[in-house]
């Protein structure tokens, strides 16, 4: 999509407005080197009515100059302003495996540079259009006064407009490497923030990884950039040779070979001459425009969803349920054939009250079920049934309202997301006591007073929230690994219990050998296959 066919989309009545009064102020410029040229030529005294029109168009030409330019920044910043809640609501939309492909680097990259790089040339927009305005008004001027002139004007710039595409193609195609190299970039810049401990740790892998991956790519991304920017550098000036050529064709060849009135000369000159600002900083933007189109055809390859996720409105809070199905369920990651790893078929049944701990080795398929049991992963065969009623993809927003989950991975928000703010503070408080932190954190309109505690302490955050949450089913993945024996202890014989108590079914994945007689069932996974789904009495488990 093109920065004008986006720009258009936004509001085409608002551009098209600004657009209008744009050409205004760039006929009145016109007109004004019309009249200029006119009275040094042919008028020695001029009479005070060209004065008034002199002035008159002058005050045309800023007024609408000052409205276009108004409107088109409003609707460029708009349209930018929009662009950037469609991309984050478009990530909310989309299903947790494309946006796991993609990767977070090159998501960071299009909310960032991309967005960035459209916001710039939206801005320049506004100065393009009058120019381009007062280009085609002194066209208008030009073909007045000699249409064999004009005739000369329009091949020089077709010969102009063909000569540059190469320049413009080419100085295209390196930005659009650069571009590439970016992604590559922010990569790297995530493991340089991300690994910074070990990085300090160990002098010869910072100087490997400084080296051989930072600075190569950036380098590289510099030298594409250069190159794009070095052809657009000569395009400016190979367009402003053409341009002084046909000054001087007319100035010293035409005269010779048709001639064209002194008028014709000075008037040709003038405008030429006055054109010459408008045409350089339309020149000096193309580069703008390209990294906004490149930008822009980004973000459209990146396969968002294009659907509202807030369109259907809020999904119905969870019901009263018996039973959680799943039939034949599987996902595979395909990362290459031999190394495809594939979950399942697994069934399962589960009820309000079960206690499920989940078991199996490192790589043996727990989170990916994690995953798939609460609705982040569409499974590719099998269904997921609750009470009787398959989860279809349009049911899926509704089915995740069903699950409260603590990753192993977590992410502890700043303050308590989407609760009533004063009514909750006191539950949270109670809650904060219980986890043992209200010595470190208060919470207060919903705000955590730190986050900024142990990976332990952060972790039982998560815990109050899911608290909060309320939800019929719990799943918390590897929950206790990062407790010190007493709360690990409390977490498995108190709170778990508790839970139960509540009707809630939990799903707990867990290395700890020590409580798995706690639950009431244990499913075993080995690569991927249930190894057994059973009580823990029928069950020998290796401690
Ligand atoms: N995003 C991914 N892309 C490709 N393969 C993946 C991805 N996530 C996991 N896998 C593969 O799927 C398998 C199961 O991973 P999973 O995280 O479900 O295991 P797990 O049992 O939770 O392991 P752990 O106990 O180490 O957390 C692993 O072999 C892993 O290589």
């Amino acid at each position: 999509m093109s920065l004008v066919a986006f720009l258009l989309r936004a509001s085409w009545q608002a551009i098209a407005i600004a657009l209008i009064t744009g050409f205004i102020s760039g006929g009145c410029s016109a007109g004004l080197i019309a009249l200029i040229s006119r009275t040094v030529v042919k008028d020695n005294s001029p009479s005070s009515a060209i004065a008034v029109a002199f002035m008159a168009l002058g005050l045309v030409a800023l007024l609408t100059a000052i409205v276009s330019r108004i409107l088109l920044v409003r609707f460029s910043q708009e349209a930018v302003f929009g662009l950037q809640l469609r991309l984050s609501r478009q990530i909310l939309a989309t299903e947790l495996k494309p946006l796991e492909n993609l990767g977070l680097p090159r998501l960071l990259v299009m909310l960032t540079e991309d967005i960035q790089a459209v916001a710039t040339a939206a801005g320049a927009v506004p100065v393009l259009v009058i120019n381009m305005a007062s280009a085609a008004g002194c066209m208008v001027y030009i073909s007045w006064l000699s249409w064999r002139v004009l005739a000369l004007v329009l091949l020089l710039t077709l010969v102009a407009s063909v000569s540059c595409r190469w320049f413009l193609v080419a100085g295209r195609r390196w930005l659009s490497a650069a571009r590439e190299q970016q992604d590559r970039l922010f990569q790297h810049f995530r493991t340089l923030i991300d690994g910074v401990k070990e990085l300090k740790l160990h002098y010869a892998g910072r100087q490997d990884f400084f080296h051989t991956d930072l600075e190569k790519t950036a380098r590289q991304a510099t030298r594409y950039n250069s190159r794009g920017l070095s052809l657009f550098a000569v395009l400016d000036s190979w367009g402003k040779l053409i341009y002084f050529f046909a000054i001087g064709l007319v100035l010293f060849a035409l005269p010779r070979w048709i001639g064209i009135s002194p008028e014709t000369r000075i008037g040709y000159v003038l405008t030429f001459t006055y054109l010459l600002g408008p045409m350089e900083s339309l020149v000096n933007k193309l580069p703008l425009l390209s990294k906004a189109s490149i930008a822009l055809q980004k973000i459209e390859t990146l396969g968002l969803s294009l659907s509202d996720p807030d369109a259907t409105g809020p999904p119905p809070p969870p019901a009263d349920w018996h039973r959680l199905e799943l039939r034949g369920v599987t996902h595979s990651y395909r990362t290459d054939r031999e190394r495809e790893f594939t979950l399942g078929p697994i069934d399962l049944t589960v009820h309000p009250g079960d206690l499920i701990f989940v078991i199996g080795g490192n790589g043996s398929g727990k989170s990916t079920l994690a995953k798939l049991l609460t609705g982040l992963y569409q499974p590719q065969s099998g269904s997921i049934w609750l009470d009787d009623q398959p989860i279809d993809p349009e049911q899926q927003e509704r089915y995740r309202q069903y699950f409260s989950v603590v990753f192993s991975d977590f992410f502890l928000f700043e303050r308590l997301l989407g609760f009533d703010r004063q009514a909750d503070d006191a539950r949270a408080q109670s809650y904060l006591q219980k986890l043992q932190l209200n010595h470190k954190v208060s919470i207060d309109q919903g705000q955590f007073s730190t986050t900024a505690l142990s990976q332990g302490q952060r972790k039982r955050l998560t815990l109050l929230t899911a608290y909060l949450e309320n939800r019929p089913i719990y799943l918390f993945d590897e929950w206790a690994a990062d407790q010190d024996p007493t709360f690990k202890d409390l977490f498995y014989s108190q709170f778990l219990p508790n839970l139960q108590a509540q009707g809630k079914a939990i799903f707990v994945i867990s290395h700890d050998d020590r409580y798995f007689h706690l639950a009431d069932r244990l499913i075993k996974l080995d690569y991927g296959q249930v190894v057994y789904n059973q009580p823990p009495s029928q069950t020998v488990y290796a401690r």
